[in-house]
């Protein structure tokens, strides 16, 4: 058994409210696995119960084990899930000796976390001080401490600025590269894309989809065709008229689902319709999200499913 979390029919009920229903997966080493879902569609309670954190029906297995089996749980499973659990009196080197010293870790650690998350310059500081960003960096050191090789991260990039994002981007990328488990929970698509390798698509309590991201891009780019025209109404008018399902989503660009690129070509010269570029499509993340999820009843049930 290799550095895995293995989830089998988990469920959580609060309730008359299933929060988690029926969910299995598995997260695998070497990998960035994201955790894609709306708001409220069950990923924090699904990550708390993995630290057995919160009870449910089902099991949780870590590297073969149950959590609480574990011996030395912080240096096989790191984790952050709520950058704030943190004391806000203590500095941050304190918070990091305390929890260093409350599960055998050798003090050395402590420094050696904080150079990681870049928080060396602010060590003695103490974290009521500490915007968003930085405790979201103190909670990845905490996670880091045991030098596990499973990392679990909720929402890492919360309060991070753009220079924060790029960190745990590359960050994540580097501890999947080393070998590590790296599951990451996030509800924004664009944070991901370029980072995970793996996707868990969560539903309402449900899980949707365990997909590569390559598979995932290419099924949602299919036989999709990007025209890029200074006449787009035109170009519209034509291609539908061609029997083509043209709409844009970036200015000046069409793209046509249900014709073969010199079938584009033909009907936009037809109609006399200038293009300066045809190419094939490449859907982002958000967008093969949004297709994938589009038929999923459990999705609409959520007004923010969309986001
Ligand atoms: N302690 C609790 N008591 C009652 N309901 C809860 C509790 N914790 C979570 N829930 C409910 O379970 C569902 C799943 O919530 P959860 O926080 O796991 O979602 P999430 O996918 O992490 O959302 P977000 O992206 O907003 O963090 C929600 O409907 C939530 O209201």
């Amino acid at each position: 058994m290799q550095s895995t979390i293995e989830v089998n029919g988990l469920t959580k009920r609060y309730g008359q409210a299933t929060a988690v229903d029926n969910v299995t997966f598995a997260v695998r080493p070497g990998e960035v696995t994201a955790f894609i879902g709306p708001n409220g569609a069950g990923k924090s309670t699904t990550m708390r119960i993995i630290l057995g954190l919160d009870s449910a029906d089902g099991t949780v297995l870590i590297n073969g084990s149950r959590y609480r089996d574990l011996d030395d749980p912080l240096r096989v499973i790191g984790a952050l899930l709520d950058a704030n659990a943190v004391h806000p009196g203590r500095t941050a080197r304190n918070h990091l000796r305390w929890l260093a010293y409350t599960n055998s870790i050798p003090a050395a650690r402590v420094d050696a976390v904080l150079a990681q998350v870049g928080l060396s310059s602010v060590a003695n500081k103490r974290v009521g001080g500490f915007s968003l960003g930085m405790r979201q960096r103190l909670g990845i050191a905490g996670a880091l401490l045991g030098d596990p090789p499973i990392l679990m991260f909720d929402e890492p990039g919360n309060g991070l600025d753009p220079e924060g994002v790029i960190w745990i981007r590359t960050f994540m990328r580097e501890l999947a590269a080393a070998g590590r488990t790296v599951f990451v929970s996030s509800h924004l698509m664009s944070e991901l894309e370029g980072t995970a390798d793996h996707l868990l698509i969560m539903g309402v309590g449900r899980l949707v989809a365990d997909i590569s991201m390559a598979e995932l891009l290419a099924g949602a780019s299919g036989d999709r065709i990007d025209v890029r025209t200074p006449q787009p109404t035109e170009a519209m008018t034509a291609l539908a008229n061609a029997g083509g399902e043209a709409s844009t989503l970036t200015t000046g660009v069409i793209t046509v689902r249900g014709l073969a690129g010199d079938q584009v070509a033909a009907a936009l010269a037809a109609a006399q319709v200038t293009f300066t570029e045809m190419r094939a499509h490449q859907a982002s993340l958000e967008e093969a999200y949004l297709d994938l999820t589009r038929n999923v009843t459990e999705f609409s049930a959520s007004p923010e499913a969309a986001t």
